[in-house]
């Protein structure tokens, strides 16, 4: 952590919509006049979608198993290492992983393939990730520490998965078949990799559909969100003004002492609500540092 050069971190699963929300961090960014470098988690991938094609099959052949969720296909101590870098220096780098063809047109590249990692310098505010594992933590790496503000975004499982089947069928070019296999070979990281990190975040946002979503493989649409409500569940925020919150958010309840529910449609209030004043703080934090660094070396 860094008062100097913080680091906001959403997280998620495949599908989760990590992308999705960054759109309402990027207007809070610009609210604030915040200028921010935005890291894909994918960039941390070891693999092209064709070099992870072969280790899926080398990892059958010997009976064991490579999912994106894990560390086998994902390079933590380079994520930690950004990290960490940033947090230190306010500098790092930043790559892509195309998904589909409208992004690697542009860079000349075919779907599942990185851009070349370019360098970025100071002179930002601070770094937006999103992604797999901006709250990992294993026996040897550990990336959370490092995060000044971990948002966990947690759609429950079917709904998920709902978003995932229909995302890469539609967009990323994937069959149902392949997609089901994917989830079924993924759930042992999910265990290990993916959920332990919502017991380290700041807050979470669970969105929870109202219509019926028993069998996620055979659905035809994503749960829209007025057909759902997001259960906000806050751990070690200072100060949580919930009053404020209800009585903005119509239709708002709390279930739990540190937990909210809010109608979906609501979720992009909620988030800007919530989110805006912690970002400040850390804008604020920021200045502060800043000014003491500048004024310790004009001694
Ligand atoms: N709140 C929401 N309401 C309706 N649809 C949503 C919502 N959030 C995400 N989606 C849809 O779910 C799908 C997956 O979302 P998104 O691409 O943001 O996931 P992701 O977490 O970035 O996944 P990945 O890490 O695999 O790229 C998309 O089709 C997106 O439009
Ligand atoms: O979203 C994912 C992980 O976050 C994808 O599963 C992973 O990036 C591979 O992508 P693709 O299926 O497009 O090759």
């Amino acid at each position: 952590m860094s008062a100097r050069n913080p680091i906001i971190a959403v997280t998620g699963s495949s599908g989760a919509g990590t992308s999705t929300t960054t759109a309402s961090f990027e207007h809070i960014f610009r609210t604030l006049g915040i200028s921010s470098v935005n890291i894909e988690g994918d960039s941390f991938h070891r693999f092209s979608r064709q070099e992870m094609d072969m280790e899926k099959r080398k990892a059958k052949e010997v009976g064991s198993n490579i999912s994106y969720f894990g560390e086998l296909a994902n390079d933590f101590p380079e994520l930690e290492k950004q990290f960490r870098n940033y947090s230190e220096t306010g500098k790092g780098k930043i790559r892509h992983y195309l998904h589909t063809f409208d992004e690697a047109v542009p860079y000349n590249q075919m779907p599942g393939t990185f851009t070349p990692w370019e360098e970025f310098g100071e002179g930002t505010d601070l770094l937006f990730y999103e992604g797999l594992h901006g709250g990992v933590v294993t026996d040897e790496t550990n990336v959370a520490q490092h995060v000044d503000l971990l948002i966990g975004m947690v759609p429950i499982v079917n709904l998920e998965w709902i978003q995932k089947i229909i995302r890469d069928t539609n967009d990323r070019g994937h069959s149902r078949e392949a997609v089901s296999a994917n989830i079924v070979r993924s759930m042992e990281d999910y265990i290990s990799f993916i959920t332990p990190q919502f017991s380290r975040t700041h807050i979470n946002f669970q969105r929870v559909p109202t219509v019926d979503t028993s069998n996620p493989f055979s659905a035809k649409a994503i749960p829209s969100l007025d057909e759902s409500f997001v259960v906000i569940r806050f751990r070690e925020v200072k100060n949580v003004d919930f009053q404020y919150y209800l009585r903005m958010i119509d239709g708002s309840f709390m279930s739990r002492i540190n937990t909210m529910v809010v109608p979906g449609g609501k979720m992009g209030l909620a988030m800007e609500l919530i989110l805006t004043p912690l970002i400040r703080d850390l804008m604020e934090r920021k200045a502060q540092a800043t000014q003491q660094i500048d004024w310790m070396s004009d001694l």
